[in-house]
């Protein structure tokens, strides 16, 4: 096997680090025999070679992009599948590949099957009664259908009640009948829907006895099994080019009165009975859990993603040498400017908040669908608010930092060989997707407001919510970690108070609820948002300290400077909240500001070993800049020398052309 030859810089940032790497490893992927089921899967899939591109994907046409991935998606679904544990249940295996970012090693710009995995077998899960479950799933486990989640409109993706889609009962036939009554009532957006998929799960208004029995999901075939033509009634196409998931193959889909029998309606919380009876379930928001699902899971892929963005900003910094720090001196790591280490630092402790929040999250989400499937729904409304409040900050902030660190990277973070530009491609969407980020404020901002009604009326509050209970003062500022989790708290209880007295003046001075809530709602998504702050940075501390208990000291000690610089560098963005709403002083400013300085200096000598501890492979990272050997300037070239521009010394644009017009004659 040839030596790998590493680039001097970064193999002396390795020497530097000063806790075990496999360590921190082991530690993310909770336990060393999950790194090492990680890394043989990962081993398996990357040993496939027909896994892997031979010309870069940015080069094909947008139509060999999708037969490109679609092939690839076929095979690598095969892969998995045979790596697959059948002993484990679901919620063990989803828990189990939390940390794995293999599909990145084959779509820069993600899978057109992810829509059946992501939301077309977990919406029959969730929404199909046992029958359905059982004749849906195995044909959907088994890849004999695929399906896609069809929900958003042309004219309505947030407002899920206006959807225009129809489903209207015919007991005569014992059919439905799907129906776009206009343009604007088309499926716009899923994922796989264009030429992928054979089903997918479409969500609807139901009408039956005239009734509008609001959305409810149906299963319906869009194209024949046989021929994969799209089936009569059913107008199907692809939505264009993106900024990024062009691979995905969103698609629309039109109704023409398409009729589809009785029990394709999923019945596990509503039903229709033959003669056309509407039996409403326990509660109508059980028909948006698939969204929550996927809510959950995008905290743990903004983890990911944002740790694949510094690792590959982090060692570029290492490798990059730029400018003068002493005129005596030669040119100095850009990584030891403590502006680039402000930039940077930032997001590896993000990322490490996000993934454990993440964990966190999700046993809370299967604590209580447990709790739904035995009929209890108390915990319900706050899964929701958690579930909305976290999707939005980790999509926010990775947004900010996957960016930070192109532009971190300099010009050649702007190069599609760096991979960062498409790893933004894939972050920037989940702002809107699952719900747009304003939209889930709000839905938080409402039950905060409901929270607070509650704690005036001395009722017991959501766990998550406990602290607005908290009357005392913030007597004194202690600047630790846990003080200055305390006083976000203080922030987020101060700001929702504040929103929630402005919401009740503008109803006092006559305007309706509505619009009083309209009025307000700039401060209310203020207040969720800081909500949302005080549960990461608590969350962030409380797991880590109760995991990392039985760590070695040295490890032990980088994570808590993770921990104390995410929570410093968030008191540091929100001053003016904090002078507002805690006992904090000027001289309290300055020593945070001291404080984030000197952990920024601490941090330094084991910067490249905590995105060594991320693990991402060199495949997977897919970057020039980033590989773990730090030959940015030879991969650079090489990568450039793979345009199809350089096949030839003189392109024939130059005789049709430039020639011509340089003489004169065109
Ligand atoms: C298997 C492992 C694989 C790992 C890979 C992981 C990858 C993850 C990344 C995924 C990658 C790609 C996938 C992306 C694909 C994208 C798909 C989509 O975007 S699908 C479409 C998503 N659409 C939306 O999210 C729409 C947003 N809108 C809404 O949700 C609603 O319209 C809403 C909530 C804004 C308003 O609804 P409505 O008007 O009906 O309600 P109200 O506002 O009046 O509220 C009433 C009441 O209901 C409560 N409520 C609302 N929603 C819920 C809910 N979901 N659950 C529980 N309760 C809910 C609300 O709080 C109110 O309560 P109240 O007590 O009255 O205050
Ligand atoms: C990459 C990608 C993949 C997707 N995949 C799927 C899929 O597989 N299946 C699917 O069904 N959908 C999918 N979607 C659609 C997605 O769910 C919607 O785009 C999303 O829910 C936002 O809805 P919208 O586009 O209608 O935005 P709009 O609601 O029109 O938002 C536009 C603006 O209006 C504001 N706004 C809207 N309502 C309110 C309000 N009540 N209060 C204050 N401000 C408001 C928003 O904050 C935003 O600023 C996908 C979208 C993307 C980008």
């Amino acid at each position: 096997m040839a030596k790998i030859t590493v680039n001097k810089d970064l193999a002396s940032e390795r020497a530097k680090c000063e806790f075990n790497v496999e360590e921190l490893t082991n530690y993310l992927d909770g336990g060393r025999e999950n790194t090492a089921r990680r890394r043989r899967m990962e081993d398996k899939v990357l040993s496939v070679k027909e896994l892997r591109d031979e010309i870069p994907e940015e080069y094909l046409s947008h139509k060999e992009k999708y037969e490109n991935a679609i092939r690839k998606a076929v095979l690598f679904y095969k892969v998995q599948k045979s790596l697959d544990d059948p002993n484990q249940s679901d919620h063990e295996r989803i828990r189990n590949s939390y940390r794995s970012t293999i599909t990145s090693a084959i779509f820069k710009d993600n899978s057109p099957l992810t829509l059946h995995i992501v939301m077309f077998i977990p919406a029959i899960i969730g929404q199909g009664n046992d029958e359905q479950r059982e004749y849906w799933l195995k044909r959907a486990k088994n890849m004999e259908i695929i399906g896609t989640y069809a929900q958003t409109e042309l004219g309505h993706g947030t407002f899920l009640r206006g959807l225009e889609t129809t489903a209207t009962y015919d007991p005569a036939t014992e059919e439905f009948v799907l129906h776009s009554p206009t343009l604007t009532a088309y499926k716009w957006w899923p994922g796989g829907l264009a030429h992928t998929a054979n089903y997918c799960v479409v969500m609807a208004i139901l009408y039956t006895k005239s009734k509008n029995c609001g959305i409810q999901p149906f299963i319906v075939q869009i194209r024949d099994e046989e021929t994969h033509m799209p089936l009569p009634g059913i107008k199907l196409g692809e939505i264009g080019a993106k900024l990024g998931y062009n691979t995905v193959n969103n698609g629309f889909l039109g109704f023409d009165n398409h009729r589809i029998p009785r029990d394709r309606m999923l019945m596990r919380n509503a039903q229709v009975s033959k003669d056309g009876t509407f039996t409403a379930g326990a509660n109508s928001k059980l028909t948006y859990g698939t969204m929550v699902y996927v809510r959950v899971l995008i905290v743990n892929n903004m983890a990911n993603l944002l740790a694949k963005a510094v690792t590959i900003a982090i060692r570029y910094s290492a490798v990059r040498r730029q400018s003068k720090l002493k005129p005596e001196d030669p040119e100095p790591q850009i990584l030891d400017y403590v502006t680039q280490q402000h930039k940077l630092f930032i997001g590896i402790a993000t990322s490490h908040a996000y993934s454990r929040t993440a964990l966190w999250l999700w046993d809370h989400y299967a604590k209580v669908t447990s709790e739904l499937n035995a009929g209890k729904l108390d915990n319900l409304p706050e899964l929701h608010s958690l579930a909305c409040c976290l999707k939005v900050l980790s999509s926010v902030d990775a947004a900010v930092f996957v960016e930070r660190s192109r532009l971190a990277c300099g010009g050649h973070g702007y190069m599609l060989s760096s991979n960062l530009p498409q790893t933004y491609g894939l972050v920037t969407p989940a702002s809107t997707f699952e719900g747009e980020n304003t939209v889930l404020l709000l839905q938080v901002a409402r039950s905060l407001v409901k929270a607070w009604q509650q704690m005036l009326n001395g009722r017991q509050l959501a766990p998550s919510m406990a602290y607005l209970a908290d009357q005392k003062q913030l007597d004194r500022w202690d600047g630790s970690v846990n003080g200055i989790i305390r006083a976000f708290q203080k922030v987020a209880r101060g700001k929702l108070a504040f929103s929630v007295a402005n919401f009740e003046k503008y109803q006092k001075m006559g305007l309706s609820r509505e619009d009083a809530w309209n009025k307000a709602s700039v401060q209310l998504t203020a207040a969720a948002e800081s909500h949302g702050r005080a549960i990461v940075v608590q969350v962030f501390k409380t797991e880590t300290d109760r995991i990392a208990s039985s760590l070695s000291p040295p490890l032990r000690k980088a994570l808590d400077q993770l921990v104390e610089l995410f929570t410093l560098y968030w008191a540091l963005e929100r001053l003016g909240d904090l002078l507002l709403y805690s006992p904090l002083s000027e001289v309290d400013v300055r020593d945070m500001q001291a404080r984030y300085e000197e952990l920024l200096e601490k941090i330094r000598p084991n910067a490249v070993g905590l995105v060594d501890g991320f693990d991402i492979r060199d495949e997977i990272l897919n970057s020039a800049l980033g590989a773990y050997d730090g030959r940015v300037y030879e991969r650079l070239m090489e990568e450039a020398l793979k345009s199809p521009l350089n096949a030839e010394p003189v392109n024939s644009s130059f005789h049709k052309y430039l020639k011509p017009f340089m003489q004169g004659k065109l």
